[in-house]
């Protein structure tokens, strides 16, 4: 343990500053001499905590606890602190003087220095150096298991006017809000940083190995990460409202290098303030051609119930004797612009948007009503159909009452129905 004694007139200003060791943190003994102690100072305290020192300093005239200081080279420490007030005969306080001890080394402390370095305090996130180390393996894992990444930069929309309008600390407890936000909507094992202000950044790992899957991936993570952000705050009994812009760029292996990805991200989250803020933007075009058709395809699918562009084809089987025994249900949507449209382009849209859900329901009617039609000609009467539904069908609370719905509605005979998944 190095201790190190100083000594400071009525104001704190070193008249002393006593460097027992050679080498006071850093500092020579020539260096320290006449500097107040706060050429230590970290700025990891707050004011409150200084006047919270100060005061019982010049009530009881002692005081004593740990503060995080910093070395000559930057290194933020804990030392010990113990300082006592010298009053004079009349019972003014004259000087301090005190000792520092350096209990870095202590387990509770080394902990602590390693959540100093690697954490931002406020919101208690990864700070822009884990982010860096996070970001270095997770090059190195793409690299190895192929799969994309993607780092999304998002920078809060007017947080200066919120800031201006409630006071810093009200910004402040917001920010730790979205922070909660983005910790609960990320996958455990993705990483999600504040760089500081207004600046957070989400690493995603594992995405697919394909680009464009990728990029709807991101895509997708980023919209509902922008919606989740925009839900309205309860701080301190105000009702906040916050919206972000985010910027994309996907990294698979050592392809670009951390800086450059974090600049991309932010290049592109510039792109998405001056488009209007609150919106999302990839760095490379062809990515943000990519989901800007599939934001398209999303809007239309939307509207394709409702639109009768949903179509259900049947695909008759047959037996050995070539005998019609019963039919698959294919569904197709005819897109008035793009023509027919295979349900491997649409449905993980349907499945990611939750859209399968009521597609799903009206394939079923659909299907039913069919084998209601069919029922009625002794050619088809007998025909089993077979229909998909998927497992996120399949999870609906109601999905059993909606068949038997669809069945009694129809009147058909539930054993000419075959539900595969
Ligand atoms: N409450 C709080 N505010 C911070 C903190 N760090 C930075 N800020 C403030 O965050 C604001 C960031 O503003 P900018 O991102 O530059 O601008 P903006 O108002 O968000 O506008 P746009 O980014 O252009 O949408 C500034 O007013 C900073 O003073 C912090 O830790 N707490």
């Amino acid at each position: 343990m190095q201790a190190t004694l100083f000594s400071t007139n009525q104001l704190g200003f070193s008249t002393i500053f006593i460097v027992i060791a050679e080498n006071c943190r850093g500092y020579s003994t020539e260096e320290a001499v006449g500097r107040t102690p706060a050429i230590l100072s970290s700025g990891q305290h707050d004011k409150d905590f200084y006047q919270r020192m100060w005061a019982t300093l010049n009530e009881q005239k002692y005081w004593q606890g740990k503060m995080w200081n910093k070395r000559k080279n930057g290194k933020i420490y804990a030392d010990w602190l113990t300082i006592s007030a010298v009053t004079a005969d009349d019972g003014h306080i004259t000087h301090y003087v005190g000792t520092f001890s350096d209990i870095t080394s202590n387990p509770e402390s080394s902990a602590e220095i390693h959540r100093l370095a690697y954490y931002d305090s406020l919101t208690h996130l990864p700070n822009r150096r884990m982010l860096f180390d996070r970001l270095r393996q997770a090059l190195a894992a793409s690299s190895r298991n192929k799969h994309y990444g993607a780092l999304l930069f998002l920078d809060l929309d007017n947080f200066k006017t919120l800031n201006d309008t409630y006071g810093h600390s009200i910004g402040d407890l917001l920010l730790v809000e979205i922070a909660q936000r983005l910790t609960a909507n990320v996958r455990e094992g993705d990483t999600e940083a504040r760089l500081g202000g207004d600046e957070f950044v989400l690493m995603l790992e594992n995405l697919s190995e394909n680009t464009q899957e990728a990029v709807i991936q991101a895509g997708l993570i980023g919209e509902k990460i922008r919606d989740t952000v925009a839900l309205p705050y309860i701080v301190q009994g105000l009702e906040l409202w916050c919206t972000a812009s985010i910027g994309v760029s996907l990294f698979y292996g050592h392809e670009s290098s951390v800086d450059d990805l974090l600049k991309h991200s932010d290049f592109a989250m510039y792109h998405a303030k001056n488009e209007g803020r609150n919106g999302i933007r990839f760095f490379d075009p062809e990515m943000q051609a990519t989901l800007v058709e599939r934001s398209a395809l999303e809007s239309d699918l939307r509207h394709a119930l409702e639109r009768g562009q949903l179509r259900l084809y049947y695909q008759i089987q047959v037996n050995n004797e070539r005998r019609a025994i019963g039919a698959e249900a294919l569904l197709r949507w005819v897109h008035p612009e793009r023509g027919l449209i295979l349900p491997e382009q649409f449905i993980p849209l349907a499945e990611k948007t939750g859209l399968i859900v009521p597609i799903g329901l009206w394939v079923l009617q659909t299907a039913c009503a069919q084998l209601r039609d069919w029922s009625t000609n002794p050619a088809t009467s007998s025909l089993l159909l077979a229909l998909n539904a998927s497992a996120l069908e399949l999870r609906q609370p109601d999905f059993v009452e909606q068949v038997r719905q669809a069945l009694s509605t129809t009147g058909i005979n539930p054993a000419l129905l075959k539900i595969e998944l």
